[in-house]
């Protein structure tokens, strides 16, 4: 490995030594408003393709420079309020970078449709927008109320749960989804419905059901979720579905024939869920789809690690996880996985109720604002709405009110950046502890002198999230001939992925790239760019050589 820098004389100009210090706090060219150009958006040109890079980003570009860019990804689901072809545009012009597809709602057809227009938007007008579906993923939850929408059980009560199915509602009969939801379950045990909302416990067992007791009186909501208690402990992963049903499966397969970019899977207890999933994708020569786990669950906390490490990805599913553990517990759970996720170089998600007001209101909470800026301070890779773009009236609102916050909240951090240089090492053998340490080292040059933009050139866009684990204060440019590796970087935050013919000659790769991205005044000339690279570094030496280099776009 060589760390050599090309020009010293060059970066050493006494211009970057005025010039820079306020650029690496960001003063300088960086403009983040909180006004709203949110819904028209910035003016944009297809113009992606020679270079690869999506009109979004390019436009946002022009507009803020270098230093303002976002760097925190943004995922939208989308519903029946943003599935049209111009309701999707709209997203995507808003800076959407991942659309998610939620499987428990609507029909096969309507989510191959959503996914297409996609698509299409992607190739006619130049988005870089990649597709996550979310499995249903199975539950052990109740079946309806005979079309009341909650039950009131009351202290002391007694209840049948069974698997018996019957229309309507009986009176203190609770009907489960699942056959063997009863079996290995003991007298004694405790039936907790919605993580808390009331509790029952097991008095008797009745064949395959179970006669139970109220001992914490609450309400009952339709389709409200069941586990079950021993001393106090979850009862675990051998109660209760399997975590793809044979729906998730058939799903799955609807994604593999649609090309996704990514799955994202629900209920996820330990690290098998992840590693059966994946190594099928592999037999259907389909790995290239990432697997994200969801934690929304007390049995996936109880095995985060080896989940995070099985993983590409994750996402923090505050929705079921705050009906599994204490709301008050969320926060610091949250943290944690964020800073796990960092540590192993994985990607995650803050998901569900960041601006759970704007379903219905065109403003957010202060304290949804609060919360966003919360997430972004904890540098997560990406914030997520729900509700808020599926079916709610201002989905580009809520879009641009994430886009600003998180704007404005990376801005003031970047200060603080340069204090957490160092995460632990991760990389055991030599080779990968060589990609990680250049990693580490180029961030903390990048940093150090300012530079207005990191180059990484990458076949699989390991190197890229090396670089974006470290949090640099410039952007990282990752250039990238696999189209696979160029949607998954849309989940890495502050990397701005481009797809282009890469030569197995670094010098051809990088006088190319800085020559396209000056012609369309991506840089300009005097920006001083810190190069990265593991591939061979020439024609003449074949052997993988790891550079990182200063460069000026003379
Ligand atoms: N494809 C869809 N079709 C209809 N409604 C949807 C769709 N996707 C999401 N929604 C609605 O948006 C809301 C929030 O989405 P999400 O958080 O993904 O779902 P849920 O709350 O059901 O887990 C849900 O209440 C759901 O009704
Ligand atoms: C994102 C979540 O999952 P879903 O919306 O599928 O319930 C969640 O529970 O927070
Ligand atoms: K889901
Ligand atoms: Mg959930």
């Amino acid at each position: 490995m060589a760390a050599s820098i090309t020009n010293p004389l060059i970066c050493g100009q006494i211009r970057l030594q005025t010039r820079f210090p306020a650029r690496a706090l960001g003063n300088s060219r960086v403009r983040v408003r909180v006004g709203v150009r949110a819904a028209a958006g910035p003016v944009l040109e297809k113009k992606g393709a020679a270079i690869g890079v999506d009109v979004v980003s390019e436009a946002e570009l022009k507009e803020k420079g270098l230093m303002g860019l976002r760097k925190t990804k943004l995922v939208c689901t989308v519903g029946p309020a943003c599935s049209s072809d111009e309701g999707l545009e709209k997203l995507a012009i808003g800076g959407m970078n991942v659309a998610r597809l939620n499987m428990c709602h609507n029909s096969r057809e309507w989510h191959q449709r959503v996914i297409r227009a996609i698509r299409r938007l992607n190739q006619e007008k130049g988005f870089c927008v990649a597709v996550m579906i979310d499995t249903e993923g199975s539950q052990m939850h109740m079946v309806g109320l005979g079309g009341d929408s909650s039950v009131k059980a009351e202290d002391g009560s007694m209840w049948l749960f069974t698997t018996e199915k019957f229309e309507g509602y009986r009176p203190c009969t609770v009907q489960v989804n699942y056959e063997g939801f009863a079996e290995g379950i003991l007298v004694g045990d405790e039936v907790v419905v919605d993580g808390g909302m009331a509790t029952f416990e097991v008095v008797e067992k009745v064949g395959n059901d179970l006669l139970c007791k109220c001992s914490d009186p609450g309400l009952l909501l339709s389709r409200a979720k069941l586990s079950f208690r021993r001393n106090g402990e979850l009862v675990g992963k051998s109660v209760g579905p399997p975590t793809l049903s044979a729906k998730d499966w058939a799903d799955i397969e609807f994604g593999i024939s649609e090309g996704v970019d990514f799955i994202a899977v629900s209920f996820v207890k330990d690290a098998n869920d992840i590693e059966n999933l994946k190594s099928y994708l592999s037999e259907r020569s389909s790995d290239s789809i990432k697997v994200l786990a969801k934690i929304e669950s007390l049995e996936s906390l109880k095995n985060l690690l080896d989940i995070i490490e099985a993983s590409d990805g994750i996402m923090v599913a505050r929705g079921d996880l705050g009906v599994e553990v204490p709301l008050e517990q969320i926060p610091t759970i949250q943290e944690k996985i964020t800073l796990m996720c960092r540590q192993l170089n994985k990607p995650v998600i803050i998901a569900s109720q960041l601006l759970e007001s704007m379903v219905e209101y065109p403003t957010p909470t202060r304290a949804e604002v609060a919360d966003v800026s919360q997430a972004v301070r904890q540098n997560a890779d990406a914030l997520m709405l729900s509700g808020e773009s599926a079916v709610g009236s201002y989905a580009d609102k809520a879009l641009s009110v994430l886009r600003m916050t998180s704007g404005r909240m990376e801005l003031w951090s970047r200060e603080e950046n340069q204090k957490n240089l160092f995460p632990p090492q991760l990389a055991i053998s030599l080779p990968d502890r060589v990609t990680e340490q250049t990693c580490n080292c180029a961030v903390q040059m990048a940093n150090n002198l300012g530079v207005d933009a990191i180059f990484v050139y990458t076949k699989h866009g390991l190197m890229a999230s090396l670089l974006s684990r470290n949090r640099p204060n410039p952007p990282v440019f990752a250039f990238t001939d696999n189209a696979n590796a160029r949607m998954a970087m849309n989940l890495n935050w502050g990397i701005i992925p481009f797809e282009l013919p890469l030569s197995a000659d670094m010098e051809i790769n990088i006088k190319n790239t800085f020559s396209l991205v000056k012609k369309r005044s991506i840089v300009n000339v005097g920006d001083v760019i810190l190069v990265v690279s593991d591939l061979s570094h020439s024609s003449a030496v074949p052997s993988v050589f790891q550079s990182i280099q200063v460069r000026t776009i003379a």
